[in-house]
């Protein structure tokens, strides 16, 4: 497969730890319902699932954001939760509640029965929408591809849906450590084939969404999410068309891990809005660029408010290479497209050199 040649590197410049000329920004979720285009192309196409499997509307929701905003990089449409539907467990959305799963893997029998999936099979309507999306990208800037962590895609298996406190989970983690370690293996071999799939389709880039890491504790954090994700890391696909493909680790809430997740061989580290970059940037040093970290509620106030956030956390994070610029989690519904487009111009505007 042969693409057009990348028009914008400052992303993947950034990630490398190169000097740019202006700092990149993606956001978390930028292809979503704060945009009026989405909610269209959404209900054109169903339900959401039928949206993320259907290659030319995923395509379309995907160039949406890049459109309005002089955005970095974009980041497929899809879901984490694709890889355990794609292993049988039956995902639909509720209409204001969240994903669901028909069945659960709770027990030694279910972790057992639990298929491994084909990747390039089972999830074919992924990767066509990876090669769609980069060939029609036109090389305007990278392809993000994403997975969920084991941990966090165990939450949802094993809870059946959303939770605040993961406690079927946690008590298979405490009472009988070898079945959650079964399930997570099980998983971190999926994720890596699957992202190594995206990869071979044409992601120029991958990002491990761990959105729950940081409601493990201190101890469990390096044994039921951290541990998983290294072995991902180990089992990636680094080079690919003669360029690297760096991989970016996010944990919400994983400001206690940054130098053990730095540790991984991992490109960059993705921080959310509790940590300071500047911090961060002394704990981990030159081993990894770091991507982030702005509250998403800032988008709620003022652009004049957004500028002064921007500016504040581009002057925390310095002179040094090795930033890109994002949400420290995903862009909200309620948020105004223009305020958006306020973070975005004022990223670049405040950084170029
Ligand atoms: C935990 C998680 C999920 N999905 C994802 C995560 C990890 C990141 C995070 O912590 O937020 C990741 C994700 N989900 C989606 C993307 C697309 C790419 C992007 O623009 O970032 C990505 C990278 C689209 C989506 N995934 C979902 C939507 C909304 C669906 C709709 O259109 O109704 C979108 C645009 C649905 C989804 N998917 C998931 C939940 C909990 C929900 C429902 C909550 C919600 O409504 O926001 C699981």
């Amino acid at each position: 497969m042969s693409f057009p040649e990348l028009k914008n590197d400052r992303f993947l410049r950034a990630l490398a730890r190169e000097p740019v000329d202006m700092t990149p920004v993606w956001m978390m979720r930028q292809a979503g319902r704060y945009l009026p285009e989405y909610r269209a192309t959404r209900a054109r196409a169903g339900s959401f699932l039928d949206l993320c499997k259907n290659t030319e509307l995923a395509c379309e929701v995907t160039l949406q954001p890049l459109e309005r905003f002089p955005l970095d990089a974009s980041i497929l449409f899809s879901d984490i939760l694709t890889v355990p539907d794609a292993m049988g467990l039956g995902l639909y959305f509720e209409e204001g509640e969240g994903p669901r799963f028909r069945k659960v893997v709770r027990t030694e029998a279910d972790i057992a029965a639990l298929p491994s999936p084909k990747v390039e099979s089972d999830l074919d309507y992924v990767m066509r929408a990876v090669s769609t999306i980069r060939r029609e990208l036109n090389g305007r800037v990278p392809l993000i591809g994403f997975s969920g962590s084991p941990w966090t895609l165990a939450t949802y298996m094993v809870e059946g849906g959303s939770s605040k406190d993961f406690r079927h989970l946690k008590d298979m983690i405490y009472s009988t450590p070898e079945l959650a370690h079964a399930l997570l293996g099980k998983l971190a071999d999926t994720v890596t084939e699957y992202l190594n799939a995206q990869i071979r389709a044409g992601a120029q880039a991958v990002q491990i969404f761990d959105s729950w890491g940081g409601a493990l504790g201190w101890r469990a954090y390096e044994e039921f999410s951290l541990r998983y994700m290294q072995q991902i890391v180990d089992g990636l696909i680094r080079e690919h068309d003669g360029r690297r493909v760096p991989v970016i680790l996010f944990t919400k809430g994983g400001g206690l891990w940054l130098e053990s997740m730095a540790a991984t061989g991992c490109d960059a580290l993705g921080l959310d809005w509790t940590q300071s970059l500047d911090q961060a940037r002394r704990r981990v040093g030159d081993k990894v660029a770091l991507q982030g970290n702005m509250d998403p509620a800032v988008l709620y106030a003022s652009p004049s408010a957004i500028r002064a956030e921007v500016k504040r956390i581009l002057d925390e994070f310095g002179p040094h290479p090795g930033h890109v610029f994002n949400l420290g989690h995903g862009i909200t519904p309620h948020v105004k497209p223009e305020h958006a487009g306020a973070f975005i111009e004022a990223v670049h505007e405040f950084s170029a050199r």
